[in-house]
C-alpha cells in the first residue's frame, strides 16, 4: 500500500502536480464556508443587496477591462474607491445587516448548544380554545373579505409592536376579533397582538419589509406581515381584503391562500413549540407539493 502511495506521489511530482493533504479540519472549514456563502447569497437575493451585487459584478468587469487595456488612471481611481465603497455599503445596508444579525441571533444553534434559552417555561403557549377562536374569526373575516392582521407572539416579546397600538387586555374570542377588524371602527386599522390567550393590543404598526421576494400584487398589509415576522419570531396571519385569502408569515416568509385545516395544525404546533423559519419552509414545501396553496 505504502509503495503504491509513493509511486503515485513520484508520478505526480514528475508532472509537477501537487495534491495537498486534506485533513478533517479542512473538510469542516469547507462545509462552514459553503453554508455561510449559501446563506449570504440567499440573503442577498431577497434584499436590495441583489441589485447591488449585479452593480458590483459590472464594476468588476469594467475594472478587468481596464487591467487588460492597462488604463492606469481608471485603475488608480478604482483602487482609491474600494475602501470608501466598503464603508458606503455598510452604511447603505445598515438595516439589512442589522436584520441579518438579528435573524442569526434568533437561530436556535447557540441556545441549543449552550443551553441558555431565555424562553418561557415549558407549558402550552395558549389553549386549544384560542386556536379555534382565531380560526373561526380568520375564516369569517375571509368570507366577508374583511382585511385583518393577527400577530401571534412566540418566544420573543413583541413589546415594540404592542406599544405602537392601543392597549387591550381581553380574552381571545372570534367575536372580538371580528369586531376589531370591522370596517370603519376605531380599531380596525393595523395589527392585533395575541399573547397567550389574550389580545394585548390593536391598531399596531409593524415594520414594512423591503424584500424583493414579495409579489408585486400584494400591498402594505402583506408587506407588514412579512416585515413583522422578519424582525421577531412571531406567527402572523393575514386576511386579504381584496381576495379573502388567508396567508401566514414566519421569519420573513409568506405562505398565501392556506386552508383552515392547515392553519389549525400549525397553530396547534405553536401551542407547544416555537415555529422557526426552517420548519416553516418545510411546511411551505409540503403544502406546495401537495398543491394545497396557490401562489
Ligand atoms: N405597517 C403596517 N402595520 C400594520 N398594518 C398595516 C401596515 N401597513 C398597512 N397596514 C394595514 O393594511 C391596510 C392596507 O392594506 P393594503 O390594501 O395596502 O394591503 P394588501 O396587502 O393589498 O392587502 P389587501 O389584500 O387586504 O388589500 C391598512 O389599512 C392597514 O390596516
Amino acid at each position: 500500500m505504502e509503495d503504491t502511495v509513493t509511486a503515485i506521489n513520484s508520478l505526480l511530482q514528475q508532472y509537477s502536480l501537487y495534491i495537498p493533504q486534506i485533513t478533517w479540519t479542512d473538510v469542516i472549514e469547507i462545509i462552514i464556508i459553503a453554508y455561510v456563502l449559501y446563506n449570504v447569497l440567499i440573503w442577498i437575493k431577497d434584499t436590495r443587496a441583489w441589485a447591488l451585487l449585479k452593480g458590483i459584478i459590472i464594476v468588476v468587469a469594467l475594472v478587468m477591462i481596464a487591467v487588460l487595456l492597462n488604463l492606469r488612471t481608471i485603475l488608480w481611481i478604482a483602487g482609491k474607491a474600494i475602501s470608501v465603497g466598503i464603508i458606503a455599503i455598510v452604511i447603505i445596508f445598515q438595516p439589512e445587516l442589522r436584520r441579518a444579525l438579528e435573524q442569526l441571533g434568533r437561530k436556535r444553534v447557540f441556545t441549543g448548544l449552550f443551553g441558555f434559552d431565555f424562553g418561557r417555561p415549558q407549558q402550552d403557549r395558549f389553549s386549544s380554545r384560542t386556536v379555534e377562536e382565531i380560526i373561526n374569526a380568520t375564516y369569517e373575516l375571509a368570507k366577508d373579505k374583511t382585511g385583518a392582521l393577527i400577530v401571534i407572539e412566540q418566544d420573543m416579546l413583541l413589546s415594540e409592536y404592542e406599544q405602537s397600538g392601543i392597549e387591550l387586555d381581553a380574552v381571545v374570542s372570534s367575536q372580538l376579533l371580528i369586531n376589531i377588524f370591522e370596517h370603519n371602527t376605531p380599531l380596525h386599522d393595523g395589527a392585533v397582538i395575541v399573547r397567550g390567550d389574550r389580545i394585548v393590543s390593536a391598531t399596531c404598526y409593524l415594520t414594512l419589509s423591503d424584500s424583493n421576494a414579495i409579489s408585486k400584487e400584494l400591498g402594505t398589509r402583506h408587506r407588514a406581515a412579512v416585515g413583522g415576522s422578519e424582525n421577531f419570531d412571531c406567527f402572523i396571519i393575514v386576511v386579504s381584503e381584496e381576495t379573502g385569502y388567508v396567508s401566514v408569515a414566519v421569519g420573513g416568509e409568506l405562505i398565501r391562500n392556506i386552508e383552515g385545516e392547515e392553519l389549525r395544525s400549525k397553530l396547534e404546533y405553536i401551542r407547544h413549540k416555537t415555529m422557526d423559519v426552517k420548519s416553516f419552509r418545510l411546511w411551505k414545501g409540503r403544502l406546495k407539493s401537495e398543491g394545497k396553496i396557490v401562489e
